[in-house]
């Protein structure tokens, strides 16, 4: 693995070339180098990666785990431009070092948990790539990457997302001029959405955000232009067990800042390392904005 400041650079330098190209998205990296077998799906991570926590990590090996097998492919995709959040620290190109990071995680992850299979089916452990988009909304992402020339086509794609994602997929004010959600048609004839439940005080319990889903089902969203079958394509994964204390990108930040100790259970090894060394929420350090 290159050091923490090549990696950094190396990402400066491709971020510049993407930032100034008309491109909507492209792979930047791809973890482990070597070639591998076209995907038969698609998993996708869309996150800020702010910094990447052990729910992202969850998040993506729960999935990964379900169907191991030669040719599952991970996407961790990074926007460059958010739905709602102002840009804030860290810079991108230190996201972009801790997803490469972070690849390496998931993989030593997956790795462990199947380490009672024989030698021959590390072949099974993912490949990883990450990318970039400018496109904030999952429907246009999900273009991006189907109109992108590095995969096959057609090619399904899973969106990893959390609860707070998914209702805010299903906002219409996202959707103008009509606001509607006429426009997720696109999105649900060729994809799927796996959603990790985030059960708390913002998004409420883990019935009502059920009743969600129950409620696309049953057609009560048809009046907005959203379609029963849908709910097919959504599936809800159980979250956090309700002891355990969440985790959020935010905590991490503020655990960088006051309580460095903490990162141990909020952010997997190799990017507590980075976050430790390189320091990219102190106050004083600084870098690319965009
Ligand atoms: N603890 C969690 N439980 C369920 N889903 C999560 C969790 N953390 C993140 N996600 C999901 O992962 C995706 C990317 O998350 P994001 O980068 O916004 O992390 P975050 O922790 O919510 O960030 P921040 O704290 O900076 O707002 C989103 O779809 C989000 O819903
Ligand atoms: N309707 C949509 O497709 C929609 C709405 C809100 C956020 N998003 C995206 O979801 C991702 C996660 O958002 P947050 O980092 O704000 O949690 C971001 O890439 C953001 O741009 C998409």
């Amino acid at each position: 693995m290159a050091s923490f400041r090549a990696l950094r650079s190396q990402y400066a330098s491709l971020l510049k070339q993407f930032t100034s190209s008309t491109k909507e998205f492209e792979v930047l990296a791809t973890v482990p180098k070597n070639h591998a077998p076209p995907p038969k799906v698609l998993y996708v991570l869309d996150s800020s990666f702010n910094p990447p926590t052990r729910a992202h990590l969850r998040i993506a090996s729960s999935a990964l785990l379900e169907q191991l097998e030669s040719g599952s492919h991970l996407l961790l995709l990074l926007a460059t431009q958010n739905a709602d959040k102002p840009s804030k620290p860290a810079p991108f190109e230190d996201r972009l070092a801790m997803m490469e990071l972070f690849a390496h995680d998931v993989r030593s992850h997956l790795a462990a948990r199947h380490s009672s299979l024989p030698a021959s089916s590390t072949e099974h452990i993912p490949t990883i790539d990450i990318a970039v988009t400018k496109k904030p909304y999952f429907i246009d992402k999900a273009a991006a990457i189907e109109a992108s020339d590095h995969y096959p086509s057609p090619l399904e794609q899973v969106h990893l997302i959390g609860y707070d994602t998914l209702i805010r997929i299903f906002n219409t004010k996202y959707y103008p001029p009509e606001h509607t959600l006429r426009p997720l048609a696109a999105l649900f004839s060729q994809h799927r959405l796996r959603v990790t439940l985030r059960p708390g005080d913002e998004w409420g319990d883990r019935e009502e955000q059920e009743e969600f889903l129950a409620s696309l089902a049953r057609g009560d969203r048809k009046t907005e232009g959203g379609q029963k079958e849908w709910a097919q394509k959504i599936q809800l994964i159980e979250g956090r067990k309700p002891d355990d204390p969440p985790v959020s990108s935010t905590r991490a930040r503020e655990a960088a800042q006051s309580a460095p100790e903490n990162l141990e259970w909020l952010v997997p090894d190799h990017v507590r390392q980075f976050v430790l060394s390189e320091k990219p929420y102190s106050t004083e350090s600084s870098g690319t904005r965009i």
